[in-house]
């Protein structure tokens, strides 16, 4: 059985599907057998080849990662519609359900030493209604989380109150990373703030890609700092 590890972003957009592409790649490329998989996906967009809906999210893994894998099964719900994924699902008329999700993931972490599991938006995102929640699909996966933060302003509030809320739900974060750093000193103090005041290790500080190319998000991913990550996550 392989190891899991959640990765929350303290928003929508911080760089949650960028931050799991890196760690994948930085797994396969030091020899393990690693997957992604984004539970549910909002905002789906069109293979013009197949005429299908598929999850961008993990378009992008599969391309950075070279992941020769059907999306079908690194991803249970692709939704059209991108807004909260309980909202999507019902405008599409579709009935989520966590047995799918969960069933999926257990094939997935029976057969990969490791399942970077992707997060819609933040902690407090409804997956069914008003009744299920990304910090419930935690729960029962029993799974480890890393948080991914924004390094600038706005980021203190919301990686401590994304913190609070896990450990209220008795969900230990082991790590978190930071993304789209600048090397402004503002960015510097959020970052020993966060430290401070959360007491979990940062994984890895990630800059802004300025020139977003394969080449250039690669040389980015090489940089991650895989036996600290294993470490944190064993
Ligand atoms: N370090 C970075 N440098 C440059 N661009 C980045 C970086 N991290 C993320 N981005 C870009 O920022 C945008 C948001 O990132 P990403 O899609 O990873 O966010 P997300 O948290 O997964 O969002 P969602 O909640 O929609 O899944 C994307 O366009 C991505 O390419
Ligand atoms: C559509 C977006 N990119 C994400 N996939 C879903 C974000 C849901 C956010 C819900 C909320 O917190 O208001
Ligand atoms: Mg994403």
């Amino acid at each position: 059985m392989g190891k899991g590890i959640f990765i929350i972003g303290t928003d929508t957009d911080v760089g949650k599907t960028f931050i799991t592409a890196g760690i994948t790649y930085k797994l396969i490329q030091s020899g393990y057998n690693a997957i992604s998989f984004k539970p549910v996906q909002s905002g789906g967009i069109i293979e013009e080849s197949t005429n299908s809906l598929i999850p961008p999210d993990i378009k992008y893994i599969k391309d950075i990662c070279n992941i020769d894998c059907d999306y079908k099964k690194m991803n249970t719900y692709c939704l059209k519609e991108e807004v909260s994924p309980h909202l999507a699902a019902k405008l599409e008329n579709i009935a989520i359900t966590k047995e799918k999700i969960l069933n999926q993931y257990n094939e997935l972490i029976n057969k990969y030493d490791f399942v970077i599991v992707e997060g819609a938006g933040g902690i407090v995102v409804p997956l069914i209604d008003n009744t299920y929640f990304v910090y419930d699909l935690i729960k029962d996966l029993n799974i480890d989380v890393a948080i991914v933060s924004r390094a600038g302003v706005g980021t203190i509030n919301h990686t401590v109150l994304t913190n609070e809320f896990l450990k209220k739900l008795n969900i230990n974060a082991k790590g978190i990373f930071i993304n789209k750093y600048h090397g402004e000193f503002y960015e510097d103090d959020n970052i020993q703030v966060i430290k401070d005041l959360t007491k979990i290790e940062i994984v890895h500080t990630v800059g802004e890609i300025k020139k977003f190319t394969i080449e250039n998000i690669k040389k980015e991913y090489e940089k991650f700092d895989l036996e600290k990550l294993l470490n944190l996550f064993s």
